[in-house]
Parts: C-alpha cells; sequence; structure tokens
C-alpha cells in the first residue's frame, strides 16, 4: 500500500491527516495548535500591543505543526515512510509573510521582534481596510479591468493592501524583505528548499491573472510610486499551477519530519479550494460551502463571468480546466464562538457541564426546539465584517428584534440564520450574474458537528446539501494532490480528476428543505435582504460612524 499525507493550517491548529492512497481510508490524524495562536492584542513579548483589526500569526508555529504531526501519524499508523509517496499542503489564505531571501521570516530577527509588520499577517487581518479602499478607488478611476474579476473590489484581506499597509507603516520592514509569499508557499518552500508560488492564492489573492499577469507597474507606481517594482523586488512571475509537483522533500525538511528525503510535495494550496476534489466535485454548478470559523464558497463554471462582490473568478484556480469562482462569509464559527464566550448566562454553562456537552451543542438543542421565526429575530452576519457581497471589514453585526424575553437560544439561531442568508445572497448574486449554483454541498468542521445548521442552510437555500465524508476535507484534499505530485508511476495519481472520481466522497445522508420552513424562511429572507441593503449599501452609514468613533476614543 501507499501513503500520501496531507497538512491542512486553519486558524488555531494545523493538523495532518495519512491516507491510504487506493482505498481513500484515514489512516491516522494528529492536531496541533498553535503555541501562540492569533495574535490579535498583543505580540508575543507581552508588551507590544496591536491595533484593533490586527490578527498576526507566528511562523514559528506552523514549523512545529509539521514537526509535531506528521511524525505522530507516522507513529500512530505505524506506517513506514518509505510508503509515504506524497505530501500537499493547504494553508489559510490570503496569509502572508515577509522573509529574507534565504527563506528567514523577518519576525525570527532580533531586531525586528517587536515589530508587528514582521509577523505573518493572517487572512482575518483587517488593519488595510484603509489601503483597500484607496485601491479600490484608484482602480476605478483608472478603468483597472481587473476590478471585476474580484467582484469590483478588493477586499483589506488580499495581498495588495496588506503589503501596502506594511510600506506605509513600516517602511523598514518593507525594504528588509526579499520576499513577501503566501504562507502556504513558504511552508512549501521549507519542505522543498525552494520557493514555488501557486497559481491559487496567486490568482485569488494578489491579482494575478494567466494571460495578463499582475496589475500594470504603472498601476502600482499610482497607488505609491515605491510600489512601481513590487512584483520584480517582492513577487514573483514563476506562478506553479496546482495539482503539479513543487519539488521533494529535502534532507532538512526529513530531519524536521520524519519522511524520507525524496518524498513528492505538491504545489501549495488555500484550505478552501483544495477541498473540492475531496468531496468528488469536478464540473460545474456544484457549490461547495466549507464552513469553519468563516465559510468559503467555491463553485466551477464554464466560461468568465463578473459577479459583484464575489472574492475572484480565476483560470485553473480550483480545478484544473475551469474558471475556479470564490466567494465568501468572513465570520461564521466565529460568530457562534463570540456568543458563547460573551453571551451565554452561567447557569446555561452549568447544565452543559452537568450533561457532559459542548456549550454549542446545548444551544443548538434548545434552538433546534424552535419553530422558524419563532425568536423574532433576525441577525446581519457581519461580526467580522462582509466579505461577499458587499466586500466591507467595516461593517459590523446587529441584532433586530430583541425583547425582554429574548433567549440566549434564539439569538444563537439567529445567527446561525443569518449566515445561511448571507450565503443565500452569495448563490443569488451568482445565479443572477451567469454562474450556475445547482447543487450544494458542506464540508468543515460545522457542517458535521451542526444537523441543525445544515437543516437551516438546507431551508434557506431551498436546496439539498450533501456533506463531505472526512472530517478533515481540506487535509483529505491535500493528501490527494500530494498523491498527484507523487504521479501515477509511484501509486499515486495522473491527475486531480482522476483523484477525485477514485477517493473523493461524501455521506450518504444528506439534508432536505422542508417546505414549511422553506415558506417562512422566504420571509425573513425578505426582511434579511432589506437590511442588508440598507446597512450594508451605504443608505444609513452608523457602522463605519460608530467605528470612526469608536477608533478616536481609542487614541484617546
Ligand atoms: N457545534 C458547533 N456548532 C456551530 N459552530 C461550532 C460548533 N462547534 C464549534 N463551532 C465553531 O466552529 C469553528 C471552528 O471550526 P473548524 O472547522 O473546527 O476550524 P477552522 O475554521 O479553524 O478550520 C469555531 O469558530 C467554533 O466556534
Ligand atoms: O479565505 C479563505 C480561503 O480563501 C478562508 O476563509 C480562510 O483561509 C480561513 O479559513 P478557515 O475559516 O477554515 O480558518
Amino acid at each position: 500500500m501507499k501513503y500520501s499525507i496531507g497538512v491542512d493550517f486553519g486558524t488555531q491548529s494545523g493538523r495532518a491527516l495519512l491516507v491510504e492512497i487506493e482505498t481513500g481510508r484515514e489512516v491516522a490524524m494528529a492536531v496541533k495548535a498553535y503555541t501562540h495562536g492569533v495574535m490579535d492584542e498583543y505580540l508575543p513579548d507581552g508588551v507590544t500591543k496591536l491595533e484593533p483589526d490586527w490578527a498576526l500569526q507566528h511562523p514559528a508555529d506552523y514549523l512545529e505543526v509539521l514537526q509535531v504531526t506528521i511524525p505522530e501519524v507516522l507513529a500512530k499508523s505505524g506506517v513506514n515512510p518509505e510508503d509515504v509517496i506524497g505530501v500537499g499542503i493547504d494553508f489559510t489564505s490570503c496569509t502572508i509573510i515577509p522573509t529574507k531571501a534565504d527563506g528567514t521570516p523577518l519576525c525570527f530577527l532580533k531586531e525586528f521582534e517587536h515589530n508587528p509588520h514582521s509577523y505573518v499577517k493572517l487572512w482575518k487581518h483587517h488593519a488595510a481596510q484603509d489601503e483597500a479602499n484607496a485601491l479600490n478607488k484608484l482602480a476605478e478611476q483608472n478603468g483597472e479591468a481587473f476590478l471585476a474579476r474580484y467582484g469590483g473590489k478588493i477586499s483589506s484581506e488580499w495581498f495588495l493592501p496588506k503589503v501596502w499597509q506594511i510600506l506605509n507603516e513600516a517602511p523598514e520592514i518593507y525594504n528588509a524583505a526579499d520576499s513577501i509569499l503566501e504562507a502556504t508557499d513558504w511552508v512549501v518552500s521549507q519542505l522543498v528548499g525552494k520557493e514555488r508560488r501557486n497559481s491559487c492564492t496567486a490568482g485569488y489573492k494578489a491579482i494575478w491573472h494567466k494571460k495578463q499577469g499582475y496589475p500594470s507597474k504603472s498601476f502600482l507606481k499610482l497607488l505609491d510610486p515605491r510600489l512601481e517594482n513590487l512584483v520584480e523586488e517582492k513577487l514573483s512571475t514563476d506562478i506553479f499551477p496546482i495539482g503539479t509537483k513543487a519539488g521533494e522533500i529535502t534532507e532538512k525538511a526529513a530531519r524536521l519530519t520524519g519522511l524520507k528525503p525524496g518524498t513528492a510535495v505538491a504545489v501549495g494550496n488555500v484550505d478552501a479550494h483544495v477541498s473540492m476534489p475531496a468531496v468528488g466535485i469536478t464540473d460545474p454548478g456544484k457549490m461547495l460551502m466549507i464552513m469553519g470559523t468563516s465559510t468559503c464558497h467555491i463553485v466551477l463554471g464554464e466560461s468568465e463571468e463578473m459577479v459583484p462582490g464575489m472574492c475572484g473568478v480565476v483560470e485553473d484556480g480550483a480545478m484544473p480546466g475551469y474558471m475556479g469562482y470564490e466567494a465568501g462569509q468572513s465570520c461564521v464559527g466565529d460568530h457562534f464562538e463570540w456568543f458563547i464566550e460573551n453571551c451565554v448566562p452561567i447557569q446555561l454553562q452549568e447544565e452543559a457541564k452537568q450533561r457532559g456537552i459542548d456549550i454549542h451543542q446545548l444551544l443548538t438543542e434548545k434552538a433546534g426546539q424552535l419553530a422558524v421565526g419563532q425568536s423574532g429575530l433576525i441577525a446581519l452576519d457581519w461580526w467580522n465584517g462582509n466579505r461577499s457581497t458587499l466586500v466591507d471589514a467595516d461593517l459590523t453585526g446587529l441584532f433586530i428584534g430583541m425583547t425582554l424575553l429574548t433567549k440566549p437560544e434564539e439569538m444563537y439561531r439567529a445567527l446561525i440564520e443569518a449566515t445561511a442568508f448571507g450565503t443565500r445572497t452569495i448563490i443569488e448574486t451568482f445565479r443572477a450574474n451567469g454562474v450556475p449554483v445547482t447543487e450544494l454541498y458542506a464540508a468543515g468542521g460545522i457542517a458535521e458537528k451542526n444537523a441543525l445548521m445544515m437543516q437551516i442552510y438546507a431551508d434557506v437555500c431551498n436546496m439539498e446539501i450533501r456533506i463531505a465524508d472526512s472530517s478533515q476535507t481540506p487535509a483529505y484534499g491535500s493528501a490527494m494532490f500530494g498523491a498527484v505530485a507523487a504521479g501515477k508511476e509511484r501509486g499515486g495519481f495522473e491527475s486531480i480528476s482522476e483523484a477525485a472520481g477514485a477517493i473523493g466522497k461524501v455521506k450518504e445522508h444528506y439534508y432536505k428543505p422542508i417546505p414549511e420552513n422553506v415558506a417562512v424562511y422566504e420571509k425573513l429572507y425578505a426582511e434579511y435582504s432589506k437590511l442588508y441593503d440598507y446597512f450594508g449599501r451605504g443608505e444609513n452609514n452608523v457602522m463605519k460612524r460608530l467605528k470612526n468613533i469608536k477608533k478616536a476614543a481609542l487614541r484617546n
């Protein structure tokens, strides 16, 4: 038997999954929580305070994940490393890291360890909104064609606003960086000893196009004369398609991971996109929601359509041979996390403890006893801004309909429904703009853990939902890409579509819309849509004004 390992670098932790290639059997899994977690208040020195909307990570944590989880899956499974023929990596994105030419992250250097800009900017770092706004304004004025490929707006989560923020606020870091790259490519470089930038993050996050390349020098100069040579100075025009081999495990990486030197390593990928073949999707119209801290929506299309508010359309971005469309919601599980940390009374916490269940399970159980519409609540799912279709990180959350009788489980349910309405808005926007969405699939921690939530999504969207048959879908997808990198002759696959056909999998059980619920959700969705437009499209910018007042108050 031959095996492949997929390593999924999430928001809070990294996990490795060892897969038997022929059968798709998941043999062993290991998780390592990041030692430094998400740094959103202080640097590791404990004194350097971060401003609001920052979210950083420490690259040492990524190496630790490799060092801990790969030996662990080898030990747990008893598989001989000789029989592991491939490794694939996926990551959150856009998650970027400034490094020296030899790959050393700037935050590893003594001189920069107290400088926040030397660390990894995590996908949910939202402090480059000013740069994103300025970029969008100039791109629009200049008639830049790339803008439409990103739904009309470049998000503050993406590569260029984040890099520009470094330049604006810490030119010494910008100047010291020989390379600024996606964390997925950095980890791959640590395994194979050379930089191999992937087409997925280049396309979706760094405004790279297969035929047109990056934004022009003249546009970059218009943004800031110091950015004119950004591509030559900090990026690369050598972009490697997903589904190809980045290289092989070096002697150094072998010492770190316990793998054999020469093991094939796939070009890096993104947690969302890598999950498509894992559920067996290889053709257009089938939308996959990857639901966790945030949700990404990926769907394949035949033609390049310009969809307002999508995250991007990239040729070969998710599956070779197709246009890959991405949209997303910046905050899904994070809503529920916020809620359980801040809004759950002690009695409920005790009840969960006594019954030996998770507080999410308890709230879900109670929320499941409510009839649709019974709470009288609607929420706007913008606790971490709106990624699609408004592309605005400055929007914030909202509950409407609260009374003295409002219960925590009603609020929890309203948050679930809000995320479902957000997804429906995305689906309808795709459909209205020439990208068919005919089937719905879900993967990720939440799709597996929360049956009520999946039923609510089926009812709100009035679509059946099929669920990934792996609790580690991204890692499983990465293992498939690892097997493709190894190639057929070594016991892997010829192509990712062959792999998807052979071992892509969904559960037998799927969710079907319940007609009575669908009818009530139609009414609630109509109300949600009104609130969405009112607060999100400029009619009432109260959320932004409050944010400015807050920023001013924090400065004093
Ligand atoms: N039973 C549950 N129902 C809904 N959300 C949950 C449940 N359990 C955990 N979560 C949320 O799921 C998120 C974690 O999702 P997961 O897929 O495990 O991680 P990640 O997004 O980092 O890959 C957290 O934000 C947490 O609040
Ligand atoms: O933007 C994304 C992919 O393009 C994801 O939202 C981001 O990577 C975070 O993923 P997760 O919620 O699973 O931690």
